[in-house]
């Protein structure tokens, strides 16, 4: 984790947006059962862009040389975080809509 939150920007942004949904959640004194599917989302997004990042670190010292399959891999990776933002989004878009209406 130190590792991630030290040295990754994706995961450094990340988690800066977890810090502001933290904050929206205390604001809007989401529920219980809100905060888990907030804290899961969260965690989820996080614990996949850290396994990205060890495909591309991965695929980098493998083959650091540009590379069809390299960048095919990689963007499968790439994939599999913007699956999970997708998702965290509309768990985000539940919780908080009611607020807004
Ligand atoms: N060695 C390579 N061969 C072919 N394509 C590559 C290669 N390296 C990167 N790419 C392409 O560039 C994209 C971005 O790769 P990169 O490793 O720079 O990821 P990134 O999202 O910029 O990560 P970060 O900013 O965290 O380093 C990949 O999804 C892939 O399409």
């Amino acid at each position: 984790m130190l590792i991630l939150l030290s040295t990754e920007h994706a995961i450094i942004t990340q988690s800066l947006i977890a810090l502001v949904v933290t904050g929206a959640g205390i604001y809007f004194n989401i529920s219980r059962f809100e905060w888990i599917a907030q804290i899961f989302a969260i965690g989820f997004v996080l614990a996949i862009e850290g396994l990205n990042t060890a495909v591309e670190k991965l695929c980098d010292f493998i083959h650091p040389k540009f590379h069809n399959k390299i960048g095919f891999i990689k963007d499968v990776s790439a994939g599999a975080v913007a699956f999970a933002a997708t998702f965290a989004i509309i768990i985000a878009v539940f919780i908080y809509y009611p607020y807004f209406i």
